[in-house]
């Protein structure tokens, strides 16, 4: 199904949980600023999954929050598993990675990203409070052993961390895996001056790039490949190519589909329907109704 502006509905994001073990000045909590303590069994994710998948849905995330908190993730992926799904995958801080990337992938998870912004440990204990960049890293290593590839990590391009882009670049070549540079969203104006312009940056790969790829069903967001390494890049502020070719939907840690990221005031409940034994396609319906670009060009309507 496509929504009023033409876009299809191909991934759906799952937040399992809003709680986390590291305390990161900036996080956006995926857009989910309230808290109404509900919580989803894995079976109940599991039927809302199964119910996308009507929608047109390929793709799932796992997200939080940090998802490795949920004791019972691997029953959640057991719920979620399903032959049309074409690529389930996680981002995690990585700090129980290392304890649980075999289950996971046991248990039907393709992938990981995983989010680290230096490899220094001070700075790291800053921006995360209770971070171990070592621990990260064991994590990693064990999910690269166990296949959960092809492994991403998210580095948050902000003015305290931007010097340390090189390292990342050169830990991510020796490791063989994906960099994904990500322009920091300001949750709020006192974040304002965290932020940094990463085109420069981009434009600066651009032209060195052996290869170039579009990702047209994720936000047309472009990938460069440099002397091996590949370079994906994550640029939504302001940016109306980005949301007119976003295909994703989410779902909260609370059971309301959500149309967008970056707005709280849309939200379908989903999870009522579903206790009370009502078909829940109606909510997806919703949900896709009331999916609208949040940067919008002049053309939109
Ligand atoms: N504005 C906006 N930002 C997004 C959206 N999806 C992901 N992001 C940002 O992109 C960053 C990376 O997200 P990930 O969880 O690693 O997932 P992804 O890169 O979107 O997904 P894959 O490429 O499939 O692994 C995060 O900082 C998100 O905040 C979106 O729909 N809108
Ligand atoms: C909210 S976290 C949840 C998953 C997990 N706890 C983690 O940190 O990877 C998902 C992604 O959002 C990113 N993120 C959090 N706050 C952000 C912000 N203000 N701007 C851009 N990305 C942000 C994180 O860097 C992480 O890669
Ligand atoms: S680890 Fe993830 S969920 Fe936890 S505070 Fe950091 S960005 Fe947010
Ligand atoms: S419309 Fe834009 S801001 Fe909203 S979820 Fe999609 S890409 Fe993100």
């Amino acid at each position: 199904m496509k929504d009023k502006f033409g876009r299809e509905i191909r991934s759906l994001r799952i937040s399992v949980t809003q709680k986390c073990n590291l305390k990161c000045f900036y996080c956006h909590k995926e857009g989910r600023k309230e808290n109404t303590n509900r919580s989803m069994l894995p079976e109940e994710i599991g039927k809302i999954v199964k119910t996308s998948l009507d929608f047109g849905v390929k793709k799932i995330k796992i997200s939080g929050g940090e998802p490795l908190l949920r004791k019972d993730i691997t029953e959640i992926l057991k719920n979620i598993r399903d032959k049309r799904i074409k690529d389930t995958s996680m981002t995690t801080n990585g700090i129980l990675l290392e304890e649980y990337a075999e289950k996971l992938k046991d248990n039907g998870l393709d992938r990981v990203n995983v989010s680290l912004d230096t490899l220094n440990n001070e700075l790291y204990k800053k921006i995360t409070k209770y971070g171990d960049v070592e621990k990260v890293k064991r994590g990693i290593e064990k999910a690269i052993d166990v296949g959960l590839t092809p492994l991403k990590i998210n580095y948050l391009a902000m003015d305290i961390n931007i010097d340390h882009l090189k390292d990342i670049m050169e830990y991510c070549r020796e490791i063989g895996a994906i960099l994904q540079i990500i322009e920091f969203i300001p949750t709020n104006k006192n974040l304002n001056k965290h932020h940094v312009d990463i085109t420069p940056i981009e434009n600066k790969i651009k032209e060195k790039a052996d290869k170039i790829i579009t990702r047209k069903f994720m936000q047309n967001r472009k990938k460069y490949v440099l002397d091996g390494l590949e370079i994906e890049f994550v640029r939504p502020m302001d940016n109306t190519e980005f949301c007119s070719h976003c295909t994703r939907i989410r779902l909260t840690h609370d059971g309301f589909l959500k149309p967008c990221l970056l707005r709280d005031d849309n939200l379908v409940d989903v999870l009522t329907p579903l206790r009370k034994g009502e078909d829940i396609r109606r909510c997806f319906v919703e949900c896709i109704n009331r999916r609208e670009p949040y940067f919008k060009g002049k053309d939109a309507k």
